[in-house]
C-alpha cells in the first residue's frame, strides 16, 4: 500500500470536486466532505456538483457530510474559502490525534489576524502537518483532465515529495518545494492583481497596458515575497508568475470577471467566489507593516471599499514618479 492511500477533501466547491477527481484519477481512495447534508447526498447520488457543472464525479468517490468518515484519511485537503478554512479546521481537530498532511487549496491571507493558511492550520490543529497547494489551474480544467501543473510546499522536504507523488498523474503536474511562503504570498497577490487586470480590460485600456499592469503587479508581488523571504524562483514560478498569469488573461478567472464588471461599472459576477475582494485590505495592511510599496494592490483595495473611483485610481497609477525598473 502506497503512502498516503486515502485522502479527504474538506469541502465540495468547484475547486474542492475538481481535487476529489484529481485524487482519484491518481489513484487514491478518496472522500468528499460537504457541511450540507442534502448537498452531500445529491453529490453522492447523481454523481454531478452544480459548482461544476457538467463534470461527473467517478462513483469510487465517496461523498459524506460525516466529518469522522473524512477525517480518517491518511491526507486531508482544504478546500474551503480563505476566511473559512479556520473553522474548516477547527472542526476536524479534534479528530486529528496524530501527525497527519493538512494541505492548504485556499488562496488568500486571513482577515484579523494577517495570517497564511499554514499558518491557520497550524494554530488551529497540533497534530497537523501543514502544506498548501497553489498554482495555475481552474477547476474546470482540472476535473476535465486537461494538463495542469501546480505548486506543493511543505517545510519537510520529504514530505513535500510525498504528497506530490500521491497526487500526481498524467495530467496534473505538481512540482514541490520547501518555500511555503513563496507559495502562499503568489498564490494570495495574484487574486487581487487579477482584478486590476480585469477593471483594465473592462476600461478598454488595450493590450499594451494589460502587458504593463501585469509585469508592474508582478514586480510587487515578488517585492512583498521577497520581503517575506520567500525564494525568487518560487515568485517566478508556477503558483507565482504562472497563476498571475492565467488570472490576468482570461474571464474564466472569477477575479479578473470581477475586474472587468468594475472597469465596465457594472455589478460584480452574482454567487462568484473572488478571493481577491477579501484579500486586497489584508495584502495592503501586511504590505504597510513591511514597509513594501504595492501601489496596484493598494488601488484595488481602495476602489472595492470606495475610497477611491477607478479614474482616480489609473491617474494616480499613471502620474506617479518616473523611476529605475527594478
Ligand atoms: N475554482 C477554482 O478554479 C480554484 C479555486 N481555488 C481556491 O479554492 C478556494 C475555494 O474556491 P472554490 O471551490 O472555487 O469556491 P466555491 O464557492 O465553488 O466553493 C466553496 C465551498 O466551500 C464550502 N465552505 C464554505 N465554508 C466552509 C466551511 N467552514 N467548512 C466547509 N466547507 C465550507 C462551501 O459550502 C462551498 O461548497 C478559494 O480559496 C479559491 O481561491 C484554487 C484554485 C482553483
Ligand atoms: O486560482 C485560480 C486559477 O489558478 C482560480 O482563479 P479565480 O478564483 O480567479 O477564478
Amino acid at each position: 500500500m502506497p503512502a498516503f492511500q486515502s485522502v479527504a477533501v474538506i469541502g465540495a466547491g468547484a475547486w474542492g470536486t475538481a481535487l476529489a477527481t484529481v485524487a482519484a484519477r491518481a489513484g487514491r481512495n478518496v472522500t468528499l466532505w460537504a457541511r450540507n447534508a442534502e448537498h452531500a447526498a445529491r453529490i453522492a447520488s447523481t454523481h454531478d456538483n452544480p459548482r461544476l457543472p457538467g463534470v461527473r464525479l467517478v462513483p469510487e468517490i465517496v461523498v459524506t457530510s460525516d466529518l469522522a468518515v473524512a477525517a480518517g484519511a491518511d491526507m486531508l485537503l482544504i478546500a474551503t474559502p480563505a476566511q473559512h478554512l479556520r473553522s474548516a479546521v477547527n472542526m476536524l481537530a479534534s479528530h486529528i490525534t496524530k501527525p497527519v498532511p493538512v494541505i492548504a487549496c485556499a488562496k488568500g491571507i486571513e482577515h484579523g489576524t494577517h495570517k497564511f493558511m499554514t499558518d491557520v492550520i497550524a494554530e488551529a490543529a497540533a497534530h497537523a502537518q501543514p502544506a498548501i497547494l497553489s498554482g495555475p489551474s481552474f477547476a474546470d480544467d482540472v476535473a476535465r483532465g486537461l494538463p495542469t501543473a501546480v505548486t506543493l510546499a511543505a517545510k519537510d522536504e520529504a514530505l513535500a515529495s510525498a504528497l506530490v507523488q500521491a497526487l500526481g498523474s498524467a495530467t496534473f503536474r505538481p512540482y514541490h518545494t520547501t518555500d511555503v511562503r513563496g507559495v502562499e504570498i503568489g498564490g494570495a497577490a495574484k487574486n487581487v492583481l487579477a482584478i486590476a487586470a480585469g477593471i483594465v480590460v473592462g476600461r478598454n485600456l488595450g493590450a499594451s497596458a494589460l502587458a504593463a499592469l501585469t509585469t508592474r503587479g508582478f514586480s510587487e508581488l515578488a517585492r512583498l515575497g521577497r520581503a517575506c523571504g520567500a525564494r525568487t524562483e518560487t515568485l517566478s514560478g508556477l503558483s507565482g508568475l504562472g497563476d498571475l498569469l492565467l488570472s490576468c488573461s482570461t474571464a474564466q478567472s472569477r477575479n479578473f470577471a470581477l475586474g472587468i464588471a468594475l472597469g465596465r461599472g457594472e455589478a460584480a459576477p452574482a454567487g462568484k467566489l473572488a478571493e481577491g475582494a477579501f484579500t486586497a485590505p489584508v495584502l495592503v495592511e501586511l504590505a504597510a507593516a513591511r514597509k513594501v510599496d504595492m501601489p496596484v494592490s493598494q488601488a484595488v483595495a481602495a476602489i472595492l471599499d470606495g475610497r477611491l473611483t477607478i479614474d482616480a485610481a489609473i491617474e494616480g497609477l499613471l502620474t506617479r514618479p518616473f523611476k529605475a525598473e527594478e
